[in-house]
């Protein structure tokens, strides 16, 4: 059977897009998207993102397998790719610009803008351990700069959930983080029990931060959606950066609001990359 797919990405971070419209199941399995996604043997990305059909009155459902085959929640730049991809789709019987999408972390709202970004009402970011996961604090209370022993050494972490579990530390030098030693012990620290996604954040102003990632499922990746907007929500609970920001990756940058109604805000690219068949 040939599958017909189309490669997208946000800043860098890359995805491989399948029209799963006609059945509510994924029509490649999670061993499946392992070998597409490798770099050299396959199509190579960062996760392989489904279009099915809505849930709950919504206009789609966006399912998502990582690299390594495990099912995130959500994926904020994948959600970007998501809406310019069933704008395609729709072609000319196309009638709306903002879409609602269901999504294990709940419905979100991504709109393509006239310039041709798209702005992603990401909903309402959750804070609490129990929520996060983590065991870092009680069930019922916020992480906020607790220390956390990996690689020999303390860090402050702040804990965030915008859909999926993300560890943001604030530090001097970004750029100096060893991410690709310390990325995965982070990852699968027993604090998080479903893992985690790991910032490292460099505060250059209250509005204008550095970040770099290490993905649950995936290990480095060039931009984290969900990550800049938990880095945001972060920056903001430990007095650093104001409730916008851009916060920019080593992919490029994105405007992330955390607005008065609580809800995030997140503005940035979806670029098409080639189609092909499998
Ligand atoms: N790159 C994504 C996040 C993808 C999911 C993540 N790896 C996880 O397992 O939670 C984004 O842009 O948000």
């Amino acid at each position: 059977m040939a599958i017909e797919f189309t490669k997208y990405h946000g800043l860098g971070n890359d995805f491989i897009l399948i029209d799963n419209r006609s059945s509510s199941t994924p029509v490649i399995t999670p061993e499946e998207a392992i070998k597409l996604c490798d770099r050299h043997f396959g199509i190579g990305a960062d996760g392989v993102i489904f279009a099915l059909p809505g849930e709950n009155n919504t206009d789609y459902t966006m399912r998502i397998f990582n690299s390594d085959g495990s099912e995130p929640e959500m994926c904020g730049n994948g959600i970007r790719c998501f809406a310019g991809f069933v704008a395609d789709l729709e072609g000319e019987s196309r009638n709306k610009d903002k879409y609602q999408i269901h999504t294990l972390a709940g419905v979100i709202t991504p709109q393509l803008m006239p310039d041709g970004q798209v702005k992603v009402d990401m909903g309402l970011p959750r804070l609490l351990a129990g929520e996060i996961p983590t065991t870092l604090a009680k069930a019922d209370e916020k992480v906020i700069n607790i220390p956390l022993q990996v690689a020999g050494k303390s860090w402050d972490v702040t804990c965030v959930s915008t859909g999926n579990p993300h560890c943001i530390t604030f530090v001097e030098d970004v750029a100096a983080i060893p991410l690709e030693i310390i990325g995965s012990e982070f990852e699968h620290h027993s604090a998080f029990p479903q893992r985690i996604n790991t910032e490292f954040v460099e505060v250059v102003r209250r509005d204008y931060v550095k970040m770099r990632v290490w993905e649950r499922g995936a290990g480095i990746t060039l931009a984290c959606g969900t990550g800049a907007c938990a880095t945001l929500v972060a920056g903001v609970l430990t007095g650093k950066c104001d409730r916008t920001a851009t916060v920019e990756l080593p992919g490029g940058p994105l405007l992330i609001e955390w607005a008065d109604d609580q809800r995030l805000y997140m503005t940035g690219p979806a670029e098409k990359v080639f189609a092909g068949k499998l």
